[in-house]
């Protein structure tokens, strides 16, 4: 991305409510014709991030750019960007076209100008001879896609969302995931888009700012996060994931050996770690492996707890004695071992993700009540 125009800039941006500080130290680019996307969850300050980019909030320090210039002193109306809302924000009583030509109307653009405009518009959302259309004859993905063309009309260079599919059904969603995707490419304009929902963020995104409490955990593209998480949080939000805590016991020309409770387990010899060192490894539930008998280099016992079907896949969870829920994803059509049956866990060796553990992201799986197996194959 380094040889991309940028496009927006957050430098040293803080912001407080009162005494609270909502955002601490954000910094990151967005580059020019760039989706991207903000996740991360509920009040972890993403809208109030968008809305100082779209300069309805003013951040407390800091500065943001906008074609590298600062904007703290442009309002909303002199920065070309418009937002999309979750609710729609369309003007009720307005016909379609009157809500699609607004800010052609306040930018004082002729009506013989506008319909041809607003058409083109109309088009370019698939909604094309729905002009004279009252709102309340619309669909609820209608309704955005209206919201997405008025937001679209006057060429912004940036285009704002904030969580503009959460009020839809899934099926609904899903296509217009899809549709805003393959509109952001044609259009090729800025996206900053923000939801909570990371397979949203994964299927749509060029990149990802993972945010948590006020401050950005890791900014990447999809790929990268999901391989390569820098923190136990990016990992166990993006994806599903198992996270061990351990401390490095002994490190050998070929071998590096982790101590975790009730085991021990091997990392690849290049990892960068030093003896006694407190680490957290990641392995993806689709890297699990069962075996009957032990596996060299691991000794993780476990017994098989449950199996879940889930079409393709089939979903088990493995229980340690420390009662940790080892979570397994294997393909659909693979016989499974069966429930009760003990045995060890393993992996290779390349899979094994390491997180070296600071002071702030220490990640005890077993002292971490949402890390239940469980509860988390319940979600949505
Ligand atoms: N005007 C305000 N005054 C005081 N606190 C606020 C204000 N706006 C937001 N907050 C607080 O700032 C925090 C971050 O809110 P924000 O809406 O940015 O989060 P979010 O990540 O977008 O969450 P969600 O996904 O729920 O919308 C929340 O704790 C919220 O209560």
């Amino acid at each position: 991305m380094t040889d991309m125009k940028e496009m927006i800039r957050l430098s040293s941006i803080k912001k407080n409510y009162g005494d609270v500080k909502i955002i601490k130290d954000l910094n990151f680019t967005v580059y020019e014709g760039e989706f991207l996307t903000m996740l991360g969850p509920s009040g972890c300050g993403k809208t109030t991030t968008l809305r100082m980019i779209a300069g309805f909030e003013e951040p407390t320090s800091g500065e943001i750019m906008l074609n590298e210039k600062p904007v703290s002193n442009l309002p909303p109306y002199k920065r070309k960007i418009n937002t999309v809302f979750q609710n729609y924000a369309l003007f009720p009583h307005l016909t379609v076209a009157q809500n699609v030509g607004f800010g052609l109307k306040m930018a004082g653009v002729p009506k013989v100008k506008r319909g041809p405009q607003v058409e083109k518009m109309l088009k370019l959302v698939q909604l094309e001879g729905y002009g004279n259309r009252k709102l309340d004859q619309l669909s609820g993905g209608q309704k955005q896609r209206i919201a997405i063309a008025r937001a679209l009309i006057n060429h912004p260079q940036v285009l704002l969302l904030d969580e503009p599919l959460s009020a839809l059904d899934l099926k609904l969603r899903k296509q217009m995931q899809l549709e805003l995707k393959r509109l952001q490419r044609k259009l090729g304009i800025t996206f900053v888009y923000v939801t909570h929902d990371q397979e949203e963020a994964l299927m749509m995104s060029d990149r990802i700012a993972v945010m948590n409490k006020g401050h950005l955990e890791q900014i990447a593209d999809p790929r990268t996060l999901y391989e390569q998480p820098k923190t136990c949080f990016v990992a166990n939000f993006i994806g599903e994931s198992n996270i061990f805590y351990g401390k490095v016991s002994e490190i050998t020309k070929t071998d590096t050996k982790v101590t975790i409770e009730n085991g021990y387990l091997t990392l690849q010899s290049d990892k960068p770690v030093f003896e006694k060192q407190i680490v957290n490894i990641v392995i993806r539930p689709e890297k699990v492996k069962f075996s009957t008998t032990e596996v060299p280099g691991f000794h993780i016992p476990a017994t098989v707890a449950e199996h879940y079907y889930a079409g393709n896949v089939n979903k088990s969870v493995l229980r340690l004695p420390n009662g940790m829920a080892l979570k397994m994803t294997s393909a659909g059509d693979q016989k499974l071992p069966e429930i009760g049956k003990s045995g060890f866990v393993y992996w290779e060796l390349a899979d094994a993700i390491l997180i070296k553990t600071t002071s702030d992201d220490v990640f005890k799986a077993v002292d971490n009540p949402d890390f239940s197996m469980v509860n988390q194959m319940g979600g949505d």
